[in-house]
């Protein structure tokens, strides 16, 4: 029997375009308590996996189960609302006019299916906690464009969170984000991976030094394969991380952070 507590569930996925594989022969699930993290070099295929498990590709090959229902066979627009998606795509499409709290509010038309109706005070009340949550709460009445890169990147975030999502799937969010800026959005999301009512989250990112306290499991992926799975501790080694980056890399721990860099050459 399918173990209900699985919102991510892909058995032998595989995604082809032409000759390409992006992605070949993967088995991966990710249940409802679970932080991972996807970890890979440029072009190993995280963000067709993320796109995968957001609904927004289907497998060449295999099956993929997300939220208990099968991708093919279901209504994929039911299914996105209850999936929160945060990347530079969805970003690049928002006017630079929007307004900060208009833009996290609209993300719950999608689930009650409403076209031109006011916004109601629940609405605007969990927009203003949410962007509060993400330190924010003080550019409701921004426009999107004046922001900086960070802040636009929390402000994503909060519109990811609106409609209550079951699974949360950050792609790269600590992109393009200065020293200060990184450390607090990691700071942030490891506040949400530590909070038991938040949902299944997976961050994809090429930096161990982004991988927010709290996080639970590691996916390491290259050229569209699966170099190792399971749990954080497990996964992230010296070892494996080598592999998956295909040079000689040191891997050290401090606290509940971790650091990496290029063995130094003997000689
Ligand atoms: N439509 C397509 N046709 C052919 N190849 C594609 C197509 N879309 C993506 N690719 C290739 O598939 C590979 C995986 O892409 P993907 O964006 O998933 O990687 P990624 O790990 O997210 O990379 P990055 O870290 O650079 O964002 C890349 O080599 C990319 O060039």
């Amino acid at each position: 029997m399918e173990n209900e507590d699985l919102v991510i569930h892909m058995q032998g996925v595989s995604v082809r375009r032409g000759k390409t594989t992006l992605v070949g022969d993967v088995d991966w699930g990710v249940e409802l308590d679970e932080r991972w993290v996807v970890l890979g070099p440029n072009g190993a295929g995280k963000t067709t996996l993320l796109r995968l498990a957001a609904a927004e590709l289907h497998p060449t090959k295999g099956t993929l189960d997300l939220l208990g229902e099968r991708v093919g066979k279901t209504d994929v627009f039911e299914l996105r609302p209850r999936i929160g998606l945060c990347s530079a795509a969805i970003g690049a499409r928002i006017p630079a006019e929007e307004k900060v709290l208009d833009l996290v509010v609209s993300a719950g038309y999608a689930v009650l299916g409403r076209w031109r109706e006011e916004y109601d005070r629940l609405d605007t009340g969990r927009a203003e906690r949410l962007l509060g949550q993400l330190g924010i709460g003080h550019l409701a009445d921004r426009a999107y464009g004046t922001l900086s890169e960070g802040e636009r990147k929390r402000t994503l975030i909060a519109r990811a969170l609106m409609t209550d999502p079951e699974v949360l799937l950050l792609d790269e969010p600590a992109a393009g984000l200065d020293l200060g800026g990184r450390e607090d959005l990691v700071a942030r999301l490891s506040e949400l991976a530590l909070d038991p009512d938040a949902p299944a989250t997976v961050l994809v990112t090429h930096h161990v030094e982004e991988i927010p306290p709290g996080f639970t499991h590691a996916l390491l992926l290259r050229e569209g394969a699966i170099v190792a799975q399971g749990l954080l501790d497990d996964v992230l080694t010296e070892e494996n991380l080598s592999k998956t980056f295909d040079q000689p890399l040191e891997l050290q721990r401090s606290g509940d952070r971790y650091f990496a860099r290029r063995k130094a050459t003997q000689g």
